[in-house]
This record gives C-alpha cells, structure tokens and sequence, in this order.
C-alpha cells in the first residue's frame, strides 16, 4: 500500500474502533436533535464511530390515556433509561422540558447544549392567517388546541373568552389539524423551538412571553434546550460530552429545573418560567403557577448572580419559595386533590 498526500492511510489506531450508541425518541424532530449532538461530536471525534438509536416510548404508542398516568415521570424517557443503564446505549438526547427533574440513580444530565428559542409561539389556521395574528385577536369562543395544562391555565388566566381542545401528536400531525378545513382550531400553541428545528418557523405568528406584546405567557422548564443523559460512571461519555456544555444554557436550565423539583409533587404541574442573562453572571427569572381554570395565579420575580450549578440551584429553591408564599402551594394542592379524585377523565400534559 503506498501513502499519499491526498490519500491518508488508515491504520487499525484510527479507524472507527469505538462505537458510542446514541439513544432518543424517535420522532422526526427527536431525531433531528440525536443528529444534531451526533453531528457536532463527530466533528470533534472524526475517529468515533457513533449510532443513533430512536425508540418509541410509551407514550408515544399509546395516544389515547392521559399523559400524566403513565406515572408522571419519565413518561417519555424510562425505556431509553434502561438501555443506557443496560449498556446497550451510551447517552440520550432529550428535549430537556421532557426530562424529569429527578433521574433515576446512576444517571445524571451530563450536558445542556446552547438553547434555542425557548419561547411559545402561536400558529394560525392558514384559512385565519389573514384575519388573526394573535391571541388577542381571537374573537370569544375561538379554539385553541394545546393538550398543555401550562399553555391552557396561562392563556385563560389572560384570555378568559378561548375554549380549549386537545392536540396531540408529532408537529407535522397538529399541524395537518389545525389546517384542514373542517377542523374546529383558529390556533395551536408550539414552542418555537421544535419549528424551528423542523425548518417550521414561517408558521410562527406570535412569539409568547411575559410582556404585554407576548401576552404574558411563560414558556415550560428547559423549553428548548437538548438534555443528554448519560451513565454517572461512564468517563469517557462525559468526558465527550464537555466540549458541548452551553454554560449559560445548563445554568438557566438547572435554576428552572429547580424551581420545578422544587414544587411539583410528583405530577406536572401548570408552571411557567422565563429567565434571561440581564447581565454578567446575573441572571433574572420569571415564574407563574396558574389555577387550571385560570382564574388564580401565583408570580415570582427576582434576579441574582449565578456562577455555578450549587447557585443555579439554590436560585430556583428561592423562586420556589416566593411562588409558594404568593399562593402557589394552594393552587397546587387543589390540582392533585383534583387528579386524586377523579383520574379517569383528565387529560393533562406536561409540556
Ligand atoms: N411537548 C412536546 C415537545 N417536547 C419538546 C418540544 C420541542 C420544544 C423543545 O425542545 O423544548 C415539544 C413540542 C412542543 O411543545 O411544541
């Protein structure tokens, strides 16, 4: 074999010895995430051969029984978590607002990647575009689809005269629904995040957030940000992991994941965040916990310096703190008092 400058040779050394096997969801927009961590790895690792493995979790095959039954936590991510542990899977790549606060033992969130637009976004029926840009446009009794408690309490606690409908499925299928031509929808409520990735964003017609203009609505927990799971033992992955830590991304997500770990109990629950980096290591956070009907809400607002993972926490334990003097711990013992009494009718998701 004669060597060139053109033609390196590859030796055993470095060939793709080592396979390093990338579990997700397997929705086109779970694998477009997998491929996306998949991709930047392999630019830093030519020589690491790496797979992408896409599941169908429970709740993904079963469309009809309400989300929160499935046991609330790692509703979409308890399969892959025993192949990761079984070894048969190295990392996971997660919608992080789909990741439990809580991982079971041995697991850990080794990495949050630079976030997307973590907003909520309104898209119009095509039919509507022309007459409706945004929530407050919507005449008294326009549907909104969204099978979100969140998006549902905080939308009526601002726009009491919307009726509310269930959309689920992949972005494509509620897309399809709200367009066609006899569906009941004016609207649906996205994240930006999952258009966006979806090359969608040209369906966007309102961005959502807590000013008047975004009609003062607060995304989810980690709202577009990728989450990759990994073994707690497993040096080498978190090793690899490192060079796609977003600093500023694992901080906010580590400050709203506290604030959720912090007040769910063990249920999704109707909270909504924003943060945003006012300024060096300053971080500010907004927070609501909105009644399901929408008529109480609990708010928090509070800003501090967050450097490190330890202050992210502490940061989110704050804002739990000051939701729950402002009312939230109510509003939440009704909802599970609620979901005690009657678990067979409701159909609450938590995202
Ligand atoms: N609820 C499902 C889900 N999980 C993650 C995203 C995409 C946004 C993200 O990555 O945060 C979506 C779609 C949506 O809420 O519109």
């Amino acid at each position: 074999m004669s060597t060139s400058a053109t033609q390196p040779v590859i030796t055993p050394s470095d060939s793709k010895s080592t396979t390093i096997r990338v579990g997700t969801r397997k929705s086109a927009l779970a694998l477009k995430q997998a491929d996306f961590v998949v991709t930047s790895l392999q630019r830093l690792h030519p020589t690491i051969n790496f797979e992408i493995k896409g599941m169908h979790s429970a709740a993904d095959k079963d469309k009809v029984t309400a989300l929160y039954k499935f046991g609330g936590k790692g509703l979409w991510t308890n399969e892959l978590e025993a192949e990761l542990m079984g070894g048969e899977l190295d990392m996971i790549v997660h919608s992080l607002k789909d990741m439990p606060t809580g991982l079971p033992e041995g697991c850990v969130l080794a990495c949050v990647t630079q976030r997307e637009d973590p907003r909520d976004v309104v898209v119009v029926k095509k039919s509507l575009e022309e007459k409706y840009k945004t929530l407050a446009d919507l005449p008294e009794g326009s549907v909104v689809g969204t099978s979100s408690v969140r998006r549902m309490a905080q939308v009526r606690r601002r726009y009491p005269g919307l009726e509310f409908k269930d959309m689920r499925g992949n972005i494509d299928t509620r897309l399809k629904k709200l367009d066609a031509e006899d569906s009941e929808y004016s609207v649906l409520i996205l994240a930006a995040a999952g258009l966006s990735r979806m090359g969608l964003t040209g369906r966007v017609s309102q961005y959502l957030e807590s000013g008047t203009k975004g009609g003062g609505m607060l995304h989810a927990v980690g709202q577009g940000g990728l989450g990759i799971e990994a073994r707690a033992d497993d040096e080498k992955t978190l090793e690899l992991l490192k060079a796609l830590e977003n600093k500023e991304a694992m901080l906010a997500a580590e400050a709203e994941r506290s604030v959720m770990r912090t007040l769910e109990g063990g249920c999704s629950i109707p909270i909504g965040v924003e943060t945003q980096w006012v300024s060096e290591n300053k971080l500010r956070m907004t927070a609501t916990v909105v009644s399901v009907d929408g008529t109480e809400g609990a708010d928090a607002e509070h800003e501090t310096e967050v450097k490190t993972r330890e202050e992210a926490v502490e940061f989110g334990l704050k804002i739990a703190k000051q939701l729950t003097e402002n009312g939230a711990q109510k509003i939440l013992d009704v909802i599970n008092a609620a979901r005690a009494a009657n678990p067979n009718t409701e159909k609450w998701v938590p995202a």
